[in-house]
This record gives C-alpha cells, sequence and structure tokens, in this order.
C-alpha cells in the first residue's frame, strides 16, 4: 500500500521538559481520510505542526507523499494544504480578495478560485466581506484556502470546533465530496468519536502522546464485535447472585438484571444449568458487545 503520511518514533518535548510525545507512528494511506482522534492534550496538535514543520523536529522521522520532509520540505508542503490553528484570514477583505491574496503567492489560474469556491459552496458570497460571514462560512473559506493550490494532501486540525451540529454536517460532507471527486487524502484531527466514525476510513488514536490505536474503520468496528459479557434474566436475581459469586464468578447488578464476564459458552451454558437446578428460572442470556464509546475509552484509559 502506498502511503502519503509515513510518522516513525517521532517524540517531542517543550522546553519545560516535559515529553509531550512518545515514539508515535502512524500512516496514512493515499486516498485515505485518516481520523486522528483523541482527548484533550493527548498531542494531536502538537503531532501535526511537527508533521508539517510548524515546530521543528526533535526526534523521528516525517515522509510525505513519498519523500522525507526534512530533505524536501518546501516540495512537499508545496503539495499540502493545512488549516491548523486559527486560520489567517482577512476579515475586511471578501472571500474571493483573500483567496487572491495566495493565489499571487501561488501564482496558480485566477479561474481556480471561484471553483474552489464553488466547492466549498460560497461561490454565491464571493464578494462579501469575510467578517460578515458566520463560523461555518468561515471555516469553508479558510478550506478554500487550503486548497486553493490543488494539494494532494490536507492536514486540518479539528476543522469544525466551534461549529454547530449543522455546520459540523455540512463540513463532514464537504470533505467527503473533496476526497472522493478530487482523489485528495486527508488527514483530520478530533476529540469526537461520532464525528470521526462518520467520516473517516482509517483511524489512529492518540492518548497522553503515545498512539494506541491505529487501523481500518472495519478493524476498530471489529472490536465492537467482541462480546464483553452476557446479561441474565432470572425469577430470582437475588439468590442468581449469590449463587455465582459463591463460584467465583464476577457479577455486576445491571438494571435489575445481573452481568455476567465474556466467559466462554460453554461455561455460561453450565452456569445456566447450575441455576435453573437450584429453582431459578432464567428467561435470558442476552450477550452485551463494545459500542464505539466504550472501545475508545478501553483504550485511551489502558
Ligand atoms: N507551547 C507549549 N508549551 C508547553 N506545553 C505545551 C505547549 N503546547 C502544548 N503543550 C502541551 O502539550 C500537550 C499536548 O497538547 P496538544 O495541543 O498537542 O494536544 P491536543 O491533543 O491537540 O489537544 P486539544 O484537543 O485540546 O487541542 C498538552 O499537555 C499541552 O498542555
Amino acid at each position: 500500500m502506498d502511503y502519503c503520511i509515513e510518522v516513525a518514533d517521532l517524540a517531542y518535548q517543550f522546553r519545560d521538559g516535559t515529553p509531550v510525545l512518545r515514539n508515535i507512528a502512524l500512516r496514512v494511506p493515499q486516498g485515505a481520510i485518516y481520523g486522528f482522534l483523541g482527548p484533550n492534550g493527548a498531542g494531536k496538535t502538537t503531532t501535526l505542526r511537527l508533521i508539517t514543520g510548524l515546530l521543528r523536529m526533535q526526534t523521528g522521522a516525517v515522509r510525505m507523499l513519498g519523500q522525507s520532509f526534512r530533505e524536501h520540505r518546501l516540495e512537499v508542503l508545496r503539495q499540502t494544504g493545512c488549516l491548523i490553528e486559527s486560520p489567517a484570514i482577512y476579515e475586511h477583505l471578501s472571500a474571493v480578495e483573500n483567496l487572491l491574496v495566495l493565489q499571487r503567492i501561488y501564482q496558480c489560474p485566477k479561474s481556480d478560485m471561484m471553483e474552489v469556491l464553488q466547492t466549498v459552496g460560497l461561490a454565491a458570497v464571493a464578494s462579501k466581506k469575510a467578517g460578515q460571514f458566520s463560523l461555518g462560512m468561515k471555516q469553508r473559506l479558510a478550506l478554500a484556502m487550503a486548497m486553493l493550490h490543488r494539494p494532494k494532501l490536507l492536514i486540518l486540525d479539528e476543522p469544525t470546533n466551534g461549529l454547530d451540529p449543522n455546520g459540523i454536517i455540512e463540513m463532514r460532507e464537504l470533505l467527503k465530496k473533496i476526497n472522493r471527486e478530487q482523489g485528495t487524502s486527508i488527514l483530520i484531527s478530533s476529540h469526537l468519536l461520532p464525528e470521526v466514525e462518520r467520516l473517516a476510513t482509517h483511524i489512529g488514536v492518540i492518548s497522553q502522546g503515545r498512539m494506541v490505536f491505529e487501523g481500518s474503520l472495519e478493524q476498530l468496528s471489529g472490536l465492537r464485535q467482541q462480546v464483553r459479557g452476557y446479561l441474565l434474566d432470572t425469577t430470582n436475581n437475588a439468590a442468581a447472585l449469590e449463587l455465582l459469586v459463591a463460584r467465583n464468578v464476577q457479577v455486576v447488578a445491571d438494571a435489575g438484571r445481573i452481568q455476567v464476564p465474556a466467559l466462554p459458552v460453554a461455561a455460561i451454558a453450565e452456569l445456566n444449568s447450575h441455576l435453573v437446578q437450584r429453582g431459578i428460572g432464567v428467561f435470558g442470556i442476552q450477550p452485551v458487545k463494545n459500542d464505539l464509546e466504550t472501545i475508545f475509552m478501553d483504550l485511551i484509559q489502558s
């Protein structure tokens, strides 16, 4: 598989000496939407700032678009669009004038400006001052600015921060469209699992400066299929609890039901007959599967 970002052994500490990143390794497949997920303070922004050259790397190696970032920094950045920290939008200029500033730097055709405004859904307000834009429109403009030079790769740090639910959906659909129609690979950070789950094809989870998971969305969902335990419904929960505890089963009473651990099915069947033989009716045995939120919490707490 070809990767558009390959990071190995990335570590970082700020001046106060506290390590913020430890041995970060991540690989973003070409054409992927890679959700870089982690709670506040996990190290997402620091990682993105390092791999885009906004912070000077201390240790580790970064390859982007098949080239060493250290050796081909400008070439790599020319093919990359970034939205990290607050976008540099001039509020007194219109959307198209904001793009004009960059068009002069990139020397790209002027027609690209309207095209990119069309893509982000701002063509109708191209001449409106950016200062009069809503937060969602400003984010779209920032995305247009990051995309003007037709990058192969977009790196976006929490682009939905502060947006309302509708704005979040619009941004998600927009990123999917850009990925699908232009083949742009996207690395997007977020602390919201449901958001990433609906958007990403691949996921990396960072917690306390370490990667704790990396894989496809299917692999993450595969963890969901695993059974966490079984819920028992019985005619006499109090007596059933007593019998199970006497057999050293780690039981949890859960809203009027009894939860037992994910024992092998033969052991669950044996517990069932043990209860039935002692006069307790068992009228329900239901597997409890992981939900993605629990998997995420397990990963970041492990
Ligand atoms: N300039 C700095 N000096 C010292 N420590 C810093 C600096 N910037 C960030 N940190 C620390 O580095 C750690 C990682 O911060 P970072 O901003 O990378 O996390 P994050 O995952 O992006 O969090 P958030 O979702 O809140 O933006 C935090 O503990 C933060 O306090």
